[in-house]
């Protein structure tokens, strides 16, 4: 029987391994905290990270990470971004030779600025033609429900990129591939940012106009970062840009977005993240971005307001003020350099 672990028994990672076992994968659940794999085998639920849901008969839960590993042609990282290389060291030793890997995270590492792929292949530099990454808009809460949900596949290898779009596609996961490991990786993070900006904005009573505004404008500042780190401009009108944007700014289900949400009511960003106990990946991401934009010379001003906002204490409103009293440009900037667009 074909067998995968799971690296991460949050919401993401328990949805993932529901979805693997449902399509037939002996799979196995690797999870830190002993009473979580306890309550997975003696009550098949996830209570803490989806609660109220039944998970798949036949799904295992292990916290060795070496019983978790051991023999799996299939294994996914699915911790958050900040753990990755802790949980890379972990795994290594163990790691099957031949077997496909994917992670699913969506930040960068924040002391390196570098992508979770890169990260990874640091760590483990013998799966770089066997990684993938895992990508799009996908709430765990309606996967595991099995709402119709579509995601992407990136990987440096087509066949790499297959193998996790046939371990994962069934009829409620389509799973798309795409060439282009860069873009997808950097699409799903940044979006985070823009979906706090989006959860601000809609707790300050600023309406859809701005919410329209955020996801547009927020989508050429990501595109902007991203072209220059190496994407492919169209992934950005993809499942991992465009469509990743518009899940987290629009969906009460986004961490992102409530943590957002709860600044505008004034709680402090730390009492944000208390109250969440949930990865709220885009408070990093602001911080690396921040970061990547001066590092590659790119006009990221929704970030930089939103890393004021975050970091400085700056008052939201004075940051949206800010936003639209800046100087005035061309809505299609990139465009306009080197080219006669008018006539
Ligand atoms: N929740 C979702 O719907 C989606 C999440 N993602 C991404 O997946 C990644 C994981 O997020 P979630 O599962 O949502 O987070 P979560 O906050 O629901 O759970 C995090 C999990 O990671 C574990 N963890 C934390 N530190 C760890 C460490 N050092 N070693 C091992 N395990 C550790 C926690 O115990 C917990 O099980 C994030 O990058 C997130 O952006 C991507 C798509 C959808
Ligand atoms: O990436 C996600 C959906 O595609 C999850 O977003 P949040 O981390 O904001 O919940």
């Amino acid at each position: 029987m074909k067998s995968a672990a799971v690296l991460g028994a949050g919401s993401w990672g328990t949805a993932l391994a529901s979805v693997l076992t449902e399509n037939g994968w002996e799979t196995t659940l690797w999870a830190r905290r002993e009473e979580a794999v306890r309550e997975i085998k003696e009550s098949g639920t996830n209570k803490r990270y989806l609660p109220g849901f039944q998970l798949p008969k036949g799904l295992q839960a292990t916290t060795s990470i070496q019983e978790a590993l051991t023999g799996k042609q299939l294994v996914l990282f699915v911790v958050p971004s900040h753990t990755m290389r802790e949980v890379a060291r972990e795994a290594a030793r163990f790691l099957p030779s031949e077997a496909i890997v994917a992670h699913a995270a969506k930040g960068f590492e924040l002391d390196s600025l570098k992508r979770i792929s890169e990260v990874l292949t640091e760590e483990l530099p013998e799966i770089e033609d066997r990684l993938a990454v895992l990508s799009g808009p996908s709430h765990a809460e309606e996967v595991i429900r099995k709402c119709p949900t579509t995601v992407v596949a990136a990987a440096r290898r087509r066949e790499t990129a297959e193998a996790v779009q046939s371990a994962l596609i069934n009829s409620f996961f389509r799973v798309y591939t795409n060439p282009d490991l860069v873009g997808v990786e950097i699409g799903g993070s940044l979006k985070n940012i823009i979906a706090l900006g989006a959860g601000l904005s809609d707790g300050l009573g600023f309406g859809d106009n701005a919410k329209a505004a955020l996801i547009t404008r927020g989508l050429t500042e990501i595109a902007r970062l991203g072209m220059a780190m190496g994407a492919q401009a169209l992934t950005f009108a993809g499942l991992a840009g465009v469509g990743d944007l518009v899940v987290t700014c629009t969906s009460k289900h986004s961490r992102n977005w409530r943590a957002g949400n709860l600044l505008s009511q004034g709680f402090q960003l730390e009492e944000v993240l208390d109250q969440m106990g949930m990865v709220v990946e885009g408070v990093k991401t602001t911080k690396a971005a921040f970061q990547l934009c001066r590092q590659y010379e790119v006009d990221m001003p929704i970030t930089e307001q939103l890393h004021a906002v975050l970091f400085d204490q700056k008052p939201p409103r004075l940051a949206v003020e800010d936003l639209m009293t800046r100087g005035k440009t061309d809505e299609m900037e990139e465009m306009m350099t080197g080219t006669k667009p008018w006539v």
